[in-house]
């Protein structure tokens, strides 16, 4: 694959040149932006590590001193359940509560919502009433800034704010793109995922360029890598060469204790701070504090 790779960008500016479908133009692109350092973890594909990376850099930065709201943007509420909320149909007000007030030109006020865990992150949970917020988004006036709008209200609280998409490109997705500073794109390396990769690539470059100008690529990182298979090291390296200097150096590793992470109500750190997955997450979020990669030349079309 390295020796096409030259080909292959081409190939994609070519694509992302014809194939790009136009966002309705909204005048919500003035809307303010966010201050806080908003990350986006975010992959339509399911089960890729997504949780678990926004829990495990959350809980990092927040042993580092900072502070840190985690945002589940996902109606599965999996976050929301990972951090120990067990009945996430049963909290409310959630985030598709908040993100209706803002729909329907109410209040929120600030914190409003907002759970605390013991660690010391914050969460704005979610449940299942995210998947028909996500329907009325669609006719909703400034449908993709509707998120960005309610993080604005807790902007001077905190340092960092990691959203966990839904695993999907719709409505929810679009909202986290246009508040976030930047995204990190976890991907399971059990599987070439080139495919999925160019769609979503192409979906943060349209929203960069119609909605949300700041949007910067934090990276790829690779999830769930078994090391002992050379089938996991061969994808692992045919990914980085496709996406070459795209890609967190640091791999999080298939590991027993990161599976626990989404049922033990622990972090990885409490879990097994001097494991490789601890490590890695440690290498990666200190590695988009100081700003992530470059990247933005190599997805821009043309
Ligand atoms: N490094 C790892 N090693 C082993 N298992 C892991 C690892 N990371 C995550 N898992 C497990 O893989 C499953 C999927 O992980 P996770 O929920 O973080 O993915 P996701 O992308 O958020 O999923 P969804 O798209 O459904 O929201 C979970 O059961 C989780 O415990």
């Amino acid at each position: 694959m390295s020796n096409t790779d030259g080909v292959r960008k081409k190939t994609d500016r070519e694509k992302n040149n014809c194939l790009v479908e136009e966002l309705e133009p909204r005048d919500s692109f003035f809307v303010g932006g966010v201050s806080v350092k908003t990350i986006a973890l975010a992959n339509q594909k399911g089960g890729v590590g997504k949780t678990t990376t926004a829990a495990s850099l959350a809980s990092g930065l927040s042993r580092q001193g900072k502070k840190v709201l985690l945002v589940d943007a996902d109606a599965q509420g999996n976050l929301t359940q990972m951090l120990g909320w067990a009945q996430p149909d049963e909290l409310s007000p959630t985030l598709a509560d908040l993100m209706g007030k803002i729909i329907t030109d109410q209040l929120v006020s600030p914190g409003e919502g907002i759970l605390h865990h013991d660690s010391g992150v914050d969460l704005l949970p979610a449940n299942i009433e995210l998947s028909a917020l996500e329907v009325t988004l669609v006719n909703a006036m400034s449908r993709e800034t509707v998120m960005r709008q309610l993080l604005s209200t807790v902007q001077d609280r905190y340092d960092y704010a990691l959203i966990d998409c839904m695993p999907s490109l719709g409505m929810m997705t679009l909202n986290a793109l246009s508040a976030a500073d930047s995204v990190i794109i976890p991907v399971q390396a059990h599987y070439l995922p080139a495919k999925g990769l160019e769609q979503l690539l192409r979906t943060v470059a349209r929203v960069k360029r119609q909605l949300n100008p700041k949007l910067e690529i934090d990276g790829i990182v690779l999830t769930m890598v078994d090391g002992r298979t050379t089938l996991a090291k061969g994808i692992s390296e045919q990914i980085r060469q496709a996406y070459a200097g795209r890609v967190f150096a640091s791999e999080i590793p298939r590991s027993i204790r990161a599976a626990e992470v989404s049922v033990e109500n622990k972090s990885i750190y409490d879990l097994d701070r001097n494991g490789k997955a601890a490590q890695a997450y440690i290498n990666i979020y200190y590695r988009s504090m100081l700003g992530g990669f470059f990247l933005w030349s190599a997805i821009q079309p043309k």
